[in-house]
């Protein structure tokens, strides 16, 4: 049954995209395995091959991981600088590296390294999505990773689990395949005996009483099965099932074979830029909204306006992401906000019209646009 479901969501996929983790590209001494990378470009190259054979998309982690041997790195170092300088030689290495693979099978690389903050944004979306289809249509095969130099911090995804969940929904791909060192979501420490693995996950309650850990031995990974989990969680309620497998386990997996553990999808597809601004911005500051303005925007699918607004917390500038609060400060929604924050205080309260008729048209527009909003539940 979990196995015939497998096959025809792995088989009926058009479009598909595989992340691939540190750990299952890197030898145990550190340094990018180069056989590992061939037999993943060889079973991606395989799938890409056949008659009605899907587009696919590859996230590929590994260039922190790659970077470090070269630099004298002896292993992951803790602070963000250091990993950002591995992370610059990795990438190129890992790149190349790709590109040498797959031209044995007369296919090009694309690389494209998105930010959390970017992708958050309408324009930066929109044409990290077209840059990602032409290359489809032009038959190369995009490798994706986390612009690592300059993400921060705060805007880092942190971990290409959840970056490989948004770029599935990015480019509308029909199957999203997590590729780790695991072959699937285990109910407990998968190193211990006793533990098995979980074939088929069909909702968050399949998952109540599964000890979900960090990563694993190799210590190149970030975030070990909690972010895949998460990640999931985001695929599938996007309307994308997920396969869980191990990298050894890629070219059974993209066969439809039975192997690793498959998410079912829990939700269906919804607005695009939006889930984005969900999970992947970090918010730079905070609006507290007066009941009003929460019943506006929470219930009534409506803009956020001046007057609705009492306070404004953080330094934000026009165009980034904030947080929307009720007067209790529980989070009710995140949405970009069209000010910068040293422009709202004084136009809190008011009314547009009022505004406009006082500071000009300009000062006509919504605090936070509808479109650019999206209510958080829970
Ligand atoms: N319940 C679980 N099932 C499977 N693996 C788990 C579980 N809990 C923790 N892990 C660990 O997560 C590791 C994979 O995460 P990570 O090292 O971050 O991989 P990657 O580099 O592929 O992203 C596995 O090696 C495993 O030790
Ligand atoms: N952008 C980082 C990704 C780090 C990361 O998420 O690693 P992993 O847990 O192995 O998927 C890199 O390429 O090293």
């Amino acid at each position: 049954m979990v196995d015939q479901l497998l096959r025809e969501e792995v088989v009926s996929a058009r479009r598909i995209v595989v992340k691939v983790g540190s750990s299952s590209l890197t030898t145990a001494a550190g340094g990018l395995d180069a056989d590992r990378v061939d037999a993943l470009v060889d079973a991606l190259a395989k799938l890409r091959s056949g008659k009605d054979a899907p587009e696919v998309v590859l996230v590929s982690s590994g260039a922190i991981a790659a970077g470090l041997a070269p630099l004298g790195l002896a292993k992951r170092p803790k602070d963000l600088a250091r990993q950002q300088a591995a992370a610059s030689v990795g990438q190129g290495l890992l790149v190349a590296r790709y590109t040498a693979s797959f031209a044995r099978y007369g296919v090009r690389v694309g690389q494209v390294l998105l930010t959390a903050e970017d992708a958050s944004r309408r324009a930066h979306y929109r044409n990290a999505y077209r840059t990602l289809d032409q290359l489809l249509t032009m038959g190369a095969m995009p490798v994706v990773n986390e612009n690592d130099t300059v993400a921060t911090a705060e805007i880092k995804f942190g971990d290409n689990d959840r970056l490989a969940a948004l770029v599935a929904h990015l480019v509308r791909a029909d199957l999203l395949v997590l590729l780790s060192d695991v072959d699937g979501l285990y109910d407990g420490d998968p190193a211990k005996p006793g533990s098995s693995r979980i074939e088929v996950v069909r909702g968050p309650e399949d998952l109540a009483g599964v000890e979900i850990g960090s990563a694993g031995k190799a210590g190149v990974g970030t975030g070990g099965m909690v972010t895949k989990v998460e990640a999931a969680r985001i695929a599938t309620g996007a309307g994308i099932p997920v396969v869980l497998t191990a990298a050894s386990q890629a070219a059974d997996a993209l066969a439809g074979r039975p192997t690793g553990t498959l998410f079912l999808r829990t939700g269906s597809r919804s607005a695009d830029r939006l889930l984005w601004l969900e999970h992947a911005s970090s918010p730079r500051g905070a609006l507290t909204l007066d009941d009003g303005a929460v019943a506006a925007v929470v219930h009534g699918g409506k803009s956020l306006l001046p007057a609705g607004v009492t306070r404004v917390e953080g330094e934000f500038a026009a165009g980034d992401p904030v947080d929307l609060l009720g007067e209790n400060g529980h989070i009710v929604a995140r949405g970009l906000v069209n000010f910068d924050a040293r422009e709202l205080p004084r136009l809190l309260g008011r009314s547009t019209r009022e505004l406009a008729q006082e500071l000009g048209a300009a000062y006509e527009r919504e605090v936070v646009h509808r479109d650019d909003l999206v209510v958080l539940r829970g």
